[in-house]
């Protein structure tokens, strides 16, 4: 940009870089599809060779060496951010907090699992303010033990060593959290241009904020500490933190343990201003070298460190676990006082001395202790009271609660238990993992081919294999691995009666699947059949194309039980719309495409596997309801490329007939030949999409599309299958 306007535009040539930063080239169009985030994380972007098995390479660390690493690193006080009570733990567990706390149940975006606090924008929301210290804390760790320990695992794993330093006992720890290389494109985290802006609750009574977000301001985690929108109250700030832990699949018991046993230790910053501090790390000057929040006031640490501008800590002791957290919170009688950087806050009227904590750093010298509005919500909000009673008068049971609740929190965008790696991996199966019984029986080449031949002599439409097949793994999302068709979820609530799984039609194919089933010789689980009975019926549509192939089948899947299934957690998988099967809740108001590219993107399919499925369901005749739209094809149930052929043929012309309504008009007859939905109009329009379905529709394609069909529909079947990879 400089070069250009220094050169005056007399040399026509661009010295140094050549590509433009400054405009994305389809701002221009600011209303396009976004595909990109169909391409995140592309092997192009990892450092390491498409074979790096970041499972084999963390299960060969010493997991026992990193934690007593970790565990003396918290009491290694450095210079240049010297430790307060000469303890990191607080700083290290807020750092694990909020790594995972930006989880979204109802997306399962954000969360832990990526290392994703590396990066933009969470390196630099004003919440995550000296997390960049805590990070960069940790560098001679993950330097020591490279490739073998992520930093996604090792943020958690850091939160969890904090604890045990400090003598609480934690739940457990599994590994297996990829790093990603930049951040997430397909995280909407709110629309807003501004830091900590307006709340977003547009009425505090009202549940207004917009799913999926979960936090009520651009910027935090969860809420304002200060109260909604900087005013103190503790009882609207109790139901924006109600809301916002509910997001993040919390309940009220979970949210006031976590909350208490959070701020047990560790204290809050704010000797000074925060309006003086430097710009965040992303904005900063290279010199800072990743560093930001530079604070000019004397040593611009320790004493003088400014966070969030609140300031002192909640408990006696608090740089090891203890009790005193409910015990000064319902003992005493709080007012509002504002910190030296002008932060409301909440102290305590009266206190005696040897109930207040030491200074972080002047020895000898005893502070009021302090509480955030959302500390008070948990003693004046009615329900949060009772629990907060509970707890104080039963230790044991809030530290059982918070350390379930700890482990939930930093391990549930991990998915479930197959995926979790080390010997810390804690034995006991917990509903919100949504396990499934392992089975014991494999199945042979000859066994699959008999069992498919027999599938298909059922008195069921293979359309409906296929559909059922399709919906009971289509749940899948790889945000944090949750559905799938493993555990057959989909025969029990609330999957049966979703909506967008036609349950009737569902309940005559369990039927038939169920029955034969009981008559089987081996036991073989129904979600294995209804995969293999899909499976079989692809094939054969791809048989009658004129292309023989195996499709691979790999047999395994457990049946969960309904005591084995969270029905109320799995409510958030329900679809409201399938472009694949052509469908769209009616009064769903977001643009089919953008729900399509979604949920594509929650599978894990590539803009060209997205296609290659559309157009395959779309001549298969699995559209939802049986209908006619978008189905192009007078050959339905053969995997052809019709679909393609016919979107991309000048022949036709386009026109819309009413709502998500169009038609594929012949030019000469002017006669309606094919009804289309917008999404399929979409393959035609939009520039990107065009271009894979012109890759389908030519000449030499056919028997290529068909391969490129079955090797996405494995993918999407075996999505949840983390026990082959
Ligand atoms: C209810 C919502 C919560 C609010 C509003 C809140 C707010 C805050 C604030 C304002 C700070 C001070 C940051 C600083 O100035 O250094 C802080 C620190 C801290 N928070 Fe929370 N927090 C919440 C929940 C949690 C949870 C769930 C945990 C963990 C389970 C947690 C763990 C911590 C810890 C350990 C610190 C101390 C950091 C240090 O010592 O440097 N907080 N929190």
């Amino acid at each position: 940009m400089e070069q250009r306007s220094k050169s005056g535009g007399k040399c026509p040539v661009m010295h140094g870089a050549n590509t433009v930063q400054e405009k994305n080239v389809m701002e221009w169009w600011p209303n396009a599809l976004n595909l990109d985030i169909l391409h995140q994380h592309d092997e192009k972007t990892k450092p390491y060779g498409a074979d790096f098995s970041y499972k084999d390479a963390f299960l060969s660390l010493d997991l026992e060496a990193v934690k007593s690493d970790l565990k003396a690193l918290m009491t290694d006080s450095q210079d240049w951010w010297p430790a307060d009570w000469g303890t990191y733990g607080g700083l290290m567990i807020r750092m694990a907090w909020h790594a995972a706390g930006t989880y979204r149940v109802a997306d399962g975006r954000g969360g832990a699992n990526t290392g994703n606090q590396r990066f933009a924008p969470l390196n630099s929301w004003p919440d995550n303010t000296n997390l960049d210290k805590a990070r960069r804390l940790l560098w001679p760790i993950k330097k020591k033990y490279g490739n073998a320990l992520s930093w996604a695992d090792l943020f958690v794993l850091a939160g969890n060593m904090a604890y045990e330093s400090m003598g609480f006992k934690t739940f457990g720890f599994a590994g297996g959290r990829e790093d990603i290389w930049h951040p997430e494109k397909d995280i909407n985290w709110g629309s807003e241009r501004e830091w900590l802006g307006k709340s977003r609750y547009a009425d505090a009574s009202a549940d207004s904020l917009a799913n999926p977000l979960a936090a009520v301001q651009m910027g935090l985690i969860y809420v304002n500490p200060e109260g909604v929108d900087g005013n103190p109250d503790p009882l609207k700030t109790a139901h924006d933190v109600r809301t916002t832990f509910a997001r993040m699949a919390m309940n009220d018991e979970e949210t006031v343990a976590l909350t208490a046993g959070g701020h047990t230790v560790g204290k809050t910053h704010g000797n000074g201003l925060e309006a003086h501090l430097g710009p965040n790390p992303e904005g900063a000057d290279v010199e800072e070298q990743g560093f930001g929040w530079k604070n000019p006031k004397g040593s611009g640490h320790g004493a003088d460190t400014v966070t969030s501008g609140l300031e002192g800590a909640w408990t006696t002791t608090p740089d090891r676990w203890n009790h005193t957290y409910f015990h000064l919170l319902l003992n005493h009688e709080w007012e509002l006082t504002k910190s030296p950087a002008g932060a409301w806050q909440w102290e305590p009227v009266a206190m005696k001395e040897e109930d207040k904590p030491f200074d972080a750093h002047i020895p000898g010298v005893r502070r009021n202790p302090i509480m955030t509005d959302a500390d008070m919500a948990m003693k004046m909000d009615p329900a949060y009271r009772k629990i907060s009673q509970r707890f104080y008068e039963d230790p044991a049971y809030f530290e059982d609660v918070f350390a379930r609740a700890w482990f939930k929190l930093t391990h549930r965008d991990l998915g479930p238990k197959s995926r979790y790696l080390g010997a810390d991996v804690p034995q006991e199966e917990l509903i919100w993992q949504d396990p499934v019984p392992t089975v014991g029986y494999t199945l042979s080449e000859a066994e699959i081919t008999a069992l498919k031949a027999s599938l298909l002599q059922l008195d069921v439409a293979p359309a409906d294999f296929i559909s059922t097949a399709w919906d009971s793994a289509r749940t899948f999302r790889g945000s944090d691995y949750r559905g799938g068709a493993n555990g057959a979820r989909i025969r029990l609530e609330p999957q049966r009666s979703w909506e967008g799984n036609e349950p009737e039609r569902l309940e005559r194919v369990l039927t038939a699947l169920t029955e034969f089933q009981a008559g089987l010789e081996k036991k073989i689980s129904l979600a294995d059949l209804i995969v293999l009975a899909g499976t079989a019926a692809v094939e054969q549509a791809a048989r009658k194309a004129g292309v023989s192939l195996t499709v691979p089948f790999s047999p395994g899947r457990g049946d969960a039980t309904a005591e084995q299934t969270d029905a109320e957690s799995f409510s958030y998988l329900e679809p409201v719309h399938d472009g694949f099967r052509n469908w769209l809740k009616p009064g769903v108001e977001a643009k089919a495409e953008e729900l399509l590219v979604d949920r594509a993107q929650l599978m894990g399919l590539t803009a060209a596997e997205m296609t290659a499925l559309v157009g395959g369901m779309r001549v298969l005749g699995t559209n939802y309801g049986g209908t006619e739209k978008g189905v192009f094809t007078d050959r339905v149930g053969v995997l052809s490329t019709d679909f393609f052929v016919h979107l991309t043929d000048m022949a036709y012309s386009w026109k819309s007939t009413g709502a998500d309504s169009y038609a594929l008009v012949d030019r000469k007859t002017g006669e309606e030949a094919f009804t289309a939905s917008r999404v399929d109009l979409v393959f035609g329009s939009n520039s990107i999409l065009r271009a894979y379905a012109e890759y389908y529709a030519q000449d030499d394609m056919a028997e290529r599309f068909v391969q490129d069909f079955c090797r996405a529909w494995v993918k999407v079947m075996d999505a949840d299958r983390f026990d082959l990879k």
